[in-house]
């Protein structure tokens, strides 16, 4: 049982965004990041991979500082999805989606794992397609198939259902679920506080310089939501028996209903 261990972590912008980070995220959890826009989410996921800020505190793998591992290395240990969908102009889609796979050459044929991803991403049909004619969700799709492909023991995705219709977004969720179940560390940004609670097993909450952890059901509360977001929200149960958010700006006399899904044990 290898850990992602968190040690006083801190992203700098000039300025430290939040205070030190510690936690130790064992194999098989899924962490949803969330938190008002600007808190310092995609700079958490950036300090600990150690690329993009400047960070100080260390972000370890088993032995590895992740700091200070060689890009080689490094990516079989972990495989990142920014918010930045670039590619080179030339590239195809399964060109995109083999890059991930032939980061970890030992963990099995390219053209075989690159095939799978496309498939379970469901952009299996645009696999010859130019990479940079696709649409913003299309190329999410391919970016979350990069990292699929990749089999790294720790996924690292930044908003990755930002831009996907609702269909897409189950997809990303079921993929991103099932990584986590197999034994993968996933940590994911996220806006959606339902996608939280019905997805991660954590969740922290990156808010006001400090960075709260909890299961879903400890932290996304009224209190928390009123606090960070200045919203107004009731949690009950819906008639199916799951938790239900009401969300309500106090200006605003209609009520957004979103739904939760079943419990834990339900889970694909
Ligand atoms: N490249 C950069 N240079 C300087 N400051 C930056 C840079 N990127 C982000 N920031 C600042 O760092 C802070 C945290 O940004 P970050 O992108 O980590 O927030 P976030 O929580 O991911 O936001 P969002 O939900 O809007 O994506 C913000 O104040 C932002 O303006």
């Amino acid at each position: 049982m290898t850990d992602l261990v968190l040690d006083r972590l801190v992203a700098h912008r000039g300025r430290p965004l939040f205070e030190p980070v510690s936690a130790a995220l064992p194999p098989g959890t899924l962490l949803g990041l969330v938190g008002p826009n600007g808190a310092g989410k995609s700079s958490l996921l950036s300090a600990i991979v150690g690329s993009g800020v400047t960070s100080s505190g260390t972000a370890r793998y088993g032995e590895a500082d992740l700091h200070r591992l060689r890009p080689r290395r490094l990516a079989e240990v972990l495989a990142y999805m920014t918010q930045d969908s670039y590619a080179p102009n030339e590239l195809r889609v399964r060109d995109v989606v083999a890059v991930g796979a032939r980061a970890t050459p030992a963990a099995g044929p390219v053209d075989v794992r690159t095939a799978a991803a496309l498939e379970r991403l469901d952009v299996a049909h645009l696999a010859d397609r130019s990479y940079a004619r696709l649409s913003g969700g299309e190329r999410q799709l391919v970016q979350v198939a990069r990292v699929v492909a990749q089999h790294a023991p720790v996924m690292l995705l930044d908003e990755p259902t930002s831009a996907l219709d609702l269909g897409h977004q189950l997809t990303v969720m079921h993929v991103l679920r099932r990584h986590a179940t197999d034994g993968h560390i996933v940590v994911v940004t996220m806006h959606d506080l339902t996608q939280a609670l019905r997805w991660a097993d954590q969740v922290a909450v990156v808010a006001g310089g400090t960075v709260t952890f909890g299961t879903p059901a400890d932290v996304i509360t009224p209190e928390l939501i009123h606090r960070v977001y200045g919203v107004t929200a009731e949690v009950f149960d819906s008639p199916g028996g799951s938790p239900t958010l009401s969300l309500v700006r106090p200006s605003d006399p209609t009520p957004a209903t979103l739904t939760r899904p079943g419990p834990a044990a339900a889970r694909p």
